[in-house]
């Protein structure tokens, strides 16, 4: 462990990897407050060694969980606001660019939020899986709109995330009904919408989402209804532009089944993927704070947001 790393960033990078903090919107929110701790407590003696510890920091937070490019996204938008030549310059560009991601972020939500809403008509259930903070939004502002919205809940195993979009849908006032994930199919035919938030967004238009997503949106398009996907900008992975393919988290296999239960099965293998990948010829719209976008066009939005260039502002000069 780089002993520069703060320990306030060391606890954050923990919760990330356990999942304490766990979301993409919520991960790259609490990435880009570390950095910001990190350069409000630093004691770098020139603006280099300032420089050197915000990278460790930031590589620490990058090596938790792979898969949710929001996270590498908070990093690049803290670390290139650093332009001044002086150290208290530069803890001033950490802190202006944390503050201004944390509240683009929150503006992001909102502004998604109504497009999402526009989507839902009065009177629409809508399906679930896992727990998006983006896709609740689109809930709430629906809510907001004064809309009766109902909705069929996946518990989302083997951590059931579910279980915290049931509570925060109750909080919103809209009635749930809360199904094991293997009863999705069947209850298809009684929602109007599947949606979901994502992890990531490929330059492809694929929704990289959690583990269940794909199964649920074929089986969606099958019955005719409508995928969703909630998706701020700040899932839009730019380095899938340039050829990059994103990498799926293998969780640790006792979220599956415990030891003791393993022996008794005969020791099998169990693997434990966290996401899955979606094509684009199963999601109807990409809803983002800038609009919405049918999968295939996303690409142009990223070149308009990343340009072509992608490289990692926390690797070594
Ligand atoms: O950014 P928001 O919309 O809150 O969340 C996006 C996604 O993050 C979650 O992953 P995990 O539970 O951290 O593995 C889910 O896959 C969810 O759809």
């Amino acid at each position: 462990m780089d002993d520069r790393v703060h320990p306030e960033v060391r606890r954050t990078a923990t919760e990330i990897d356990t999942m304490e903090i766990r979301g993409a919107a919520t991960i790259a929110d609490a990435a880009a407050r570390a950095l910001r701790t990190q350069a409000t407590e630093s004691d770098a003696a020139d603006a280099e060694a300032f420089r050197a510890e915000l990278r460790a920091a930031a590589r620490t937070l990058h090596e938790t969980r792979p898969t949710a490019v929001s996270l590498p996204n908070a990093l690049r938008y803290v670390l290139r606001g650093m332009s001044s030549t002086t150290v208290e310059g530069l803890r001033q560009n950490v802190v202006d660019s944390a503050d201004e991601f944390c509240a683009r972020l929150e503006r992001a939500q909102a502004d998604l939020g109504q497009v999402g809403a526009n989507r839902l008509r009065d009177g629409d259930t809508i399906m679930t899986h896992c727990h998006s903070t983006d896709a609740l939004a689109c809930v709430e502002a629906a809510v907001e709109q004064g809309k009766h919205i109902e909705a069929v809940v996946k518990e989302t195993r083997p951590r059931n995330q579910g279980h915290i979009t049931a509570k925060r849908l109750h909080e919103l006032g809209v009635p749930v009904t809360l199904i094991v994930d293997s009863a999705a199919r069947r209850y298809l035919n009684d929602v109007n919408h599947v949606l979901v938030g994502a992890d990531a967004v490929a330059a492809d238009g694929s929704v990289i989402n959690k583990i269940g997503t794909s199964g649920l949106a074929v089986n969606a398009r099958d019955r005719g209804t409508p995928i969703t996907v909630a998706a701020q900008t700040l899932k839009l992975h730019p380095g899938t532009m340039t050829g990059h393919t994103v990498d799926i988290e293998m969780r640790d296999t006792a979220e599956v089944v415990d030891d003791e239960t393993l022996a008794e099965l005969g020791n099998p293998t169990v693997k434990n993927p966290a996401f899955d990948v979606t094509p684009p010829r199963y999601v109807d719209a990409i809803v983002t704070e800038r609009g919405q976008f049918p999968p295939e066009s996303i690409v142009i939005l990223m070149r308009e947001l990343f340009g072509e260039g992608t490289s990692e502002p926390w690797a070594e000069p």
